[in-house]
């Protein structure tokens, strides 16, 4: 599905240049479940930034589902980026003046699909994350889990290729970690989302299929998960 090859990202020039990303290749699979971890500046965030289509490589190729998006222009990526690409970012990134549904269906809306439709997309969305029952409560009232939940309702509301998730518990407790990693697990299993997670935890892993580990900007593991 995700075909990544030789890619890089230097950030700045000359003797200052960083080299986040120093060409990586990788591929994945349609209904995978991917960690991707490695020490903090390893370059996981910039990868996945990059797949999500939200940062340019500097060189190298990508493509998804066979389509070249590392060279398609701006305007096709932001299309790609809104209506296939799933992005699940470490603080929520949710409107606080908006309801839990409202924060879901405003993306529907700005796709052009009517109100009543879009109101009917994010309650299914919230179904599946199990909070349905909170469509009317705004971020406040909400538990940090429940939080990212609603984000997660908001990234699968688009029906995406392929869903990203930055540190999405990094902010949250075990309790809170284990109700979004069982939420992603669900829709892994029973809907064969495809899911690029990056993560510093450890216990994350039982979570997944698949690790792959950064350093230093280049790839250094890539091993399945046996017993998930
Ligand atoms: N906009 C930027 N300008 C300059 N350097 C950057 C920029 N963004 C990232 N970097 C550098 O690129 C390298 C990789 O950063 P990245 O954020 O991908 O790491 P990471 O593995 O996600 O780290 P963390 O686990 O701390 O979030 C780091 O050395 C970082 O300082």
């Amino acid at each position: 599905m995700i075909k990544v090859k030789n890619l890089k990202r230097y950030y700045g020039s000359g003797s200052t240049t960083v080299k986040a990303l120093n060409g990586v290749s990788f591929e994945i699979n349609k209904g995978e479940f991917v960690a991707i971890m490695g020490a903090s500046g390893s370059g996981k965030t910039t990868i996945l930034r990059i797949l999500a289509l939200l940062d340019d490589a500097t060189s190298g190729e990508y493509t998804i589902r066979g389509l070249k998006v590392s060279s398609l222009p701006e305007a096709e990526r932001s299309y790609y980026r809104l209506t296939q690409v799933g992005y699940v970012f470490q603080d929520y990134a949710l409107i606080n003046e908006m309801t839990a549904a409202e924060n879901v269906y405003i993306l529907s809306m700005m796709e052009g699909k009517s109100k009543k439709e879009s109101y009917k997309v994010a309650l299914e969305a919230l179904e599946k994350v199990g909070l349905k029952d909170k469509h009317d409560r705004i971020p406040d009232e909400l538990s940090g889990g429940e939080k990212q939940r609603v984000a997660i309702a908001r990234a699968i509301a688009k029906k995406p290729d392929i869903m990203f998730a930055d540190e999405p518990c990094a902010n949250l407790d075990t309790r809170n970690s284990e109700q979004v990693l069982d939420v992603f697990k669900d829709l892994n299993d029973n809907y064969g989302q495809t899911i690029v997670m990056v993560t510093h935890e450890p216990w994350h892993v039982k979570y997944v299929d698949r690790v792959i580990t950064f350093k230093d900007g280049v790839m250094v593991g890539d091993e399945w998960v046996e017993d998930r």
